[in-house]
């Protein structure tokens, strides 16, 4: 064997001797989570730990049965009102469960409240994926609860299930950041992108008790806590090094600051003492030479004020290896943009000051 892979072997012997857990999936309607599950966890490179191995629909004839086919997964339909009660129905649900050998539930757009005795017999091993960030907004529609409440961030939250709904322990949060003039119809599409990250990464985390990209996490936690601080705090913004693991973690956050940096930008047009036009952002991209030397011409130059001290801070990524900084990682740097190559932002930047 390759000399250079023996120290890796360990590892990926760990990571493969472990018996995958046997998941089940409940659905109701489109499936794009399951669809989302299935494609992590028959990806061997996302390291799930889980096997979806029954999907059950309490709707026949849903686009959620028909995903589990096409990845040859063993389907039933369970149609609720067939039932004389919720107890019975849940009872016919948990055996189906229980006789597919099924260790872990995922609920994904299952639209059915779950008898207590239900939720107590999977405890811990019960998961939903819910269209808001909990607490906030509970229940059916909450993109909408979200948009008619006028926050500026929603997402989503995938969490543990209990008899009281959408109460369990919370799991994995994504946020979303809500645009101006975003349809219903828009923020569920743009929320359920967010599921899609989501809900593979909670399934990772109950079943193997840890995530490959627990990293990830951190960063999208520290990243909303960080444009909180931007948006509030218009100039001035420590620097903030964020380690990511892949350059597929880079594609995903560059979405979401590209999608962050122009609601940015809307805010800064508020700003007195420094009005400014609306920059369309076209991109977020720096090298860390730029960040490694800082002493770029353009670094000097705005310092030396000859160019406008610019008001947006920004994040930067490395997005190469140099000697001192490794793959994939994130810098943000407070008023100046000196690494930035967006286009428009560098325009402007070169306007001297005061035009
Ligand atoms: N006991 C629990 N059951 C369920 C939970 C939970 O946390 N505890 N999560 C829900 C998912 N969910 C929101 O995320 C949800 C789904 C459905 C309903 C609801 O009112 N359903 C109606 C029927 C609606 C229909 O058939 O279209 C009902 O069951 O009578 C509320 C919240 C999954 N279950
Ligand atoms: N309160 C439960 C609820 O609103 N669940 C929501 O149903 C959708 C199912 O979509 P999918 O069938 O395409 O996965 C998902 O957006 C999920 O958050």
């Amino acid at each position: 064997m390759e000399k250079a892979m023996r120290p890796f072997v360990p590892d990926i012997i760990e990571k493969h001797s472990v018996p995958k857990k046997r998941v089940g999936v409940l659905v109701s309607g489109s499936g794009t989570n399951l669809q989302a599950l299935i494609d992590a966890t028959q990806d061997p490179t996302r390291h799930i730990g889980a096997e979806i191995v029954l999907v059950i629909s309490n709707k026949p004839n849903v686009e959620g049965l028909r995903r589990a086919e096409r990845a040859n997964i063993p389907t039933k339909v369970l149609v609720h009102n067939k039932y004389p009660n919720r107890a019975e129905f849940d009872r016919v649900l948990h055996n189906e469960l229980v006789n597919a050998g099924v260790e872990i539930v995922c609920l994904a757009g299952f639209m059915r409240i779950l008898t207590g005795e239900f939720t107590a017999k999977w405890k811990g091993r019960l998961l939903n994926v819910h269209p808001a960030l909990l607490p906030l907004f509970k229940g059916v529609e909450a993109q909408r609860q979200a948009l008619e409440s006028g926050v500026r961030v929603s997402g989503c939250t995938v969490h543990f299930v209990e008899e009281d709904v959408d109460a369990g322990a919370i799991i994995v949060q994504e946020s979303v950041p809500i645009e101006i003039g975003n349809l219903v119809e828009t923020l569920v599409e743009r929320i359920k992108t967010a599921e899609h990250t989501a809900f593979p990464r909670a399934l990772q985390l109950v079943a193997t008790g840890k995530s490959d990209d627990k990293v990830y996490s951190t960063i999208y936690e520290d990243k909303t806590k960080v444009f909180h601080h931007l948006l509030t705090s218009r100039r001035t913004c420590k620097r903030h090094l964020y380690p990511m693991a892949n350059s597929k973690m880079i594609d995903e956050t560059q979405r979401f600051i590209k999608q962050e940096a122009v609601e940015y930008t809307n805010v800064a047009e508020n700003i007195e003492d420094e009005p400014i036009q609306r920059k369309s952002v076209t991109g977020v991209r720096c090298s860390p030479s730029k960040i490694h030397t800082r002493k770029s011409r353009r670094n000097e130059e705005i310092r030396s004020g000859k160019y406008r001290q610019h008001c947006i801070p920004y994040l930067c990524f490395g997005i190469k290896d140099t000697d001192r900084y490794r793959e994939g990682y994130i810098y943000d740097f407070g008023g100046t943009c000196a690494a930035t190559h967006s286009t428009a932002l560098l325009n402007w930047l070169s306007k001297p000051k005061g035009n």
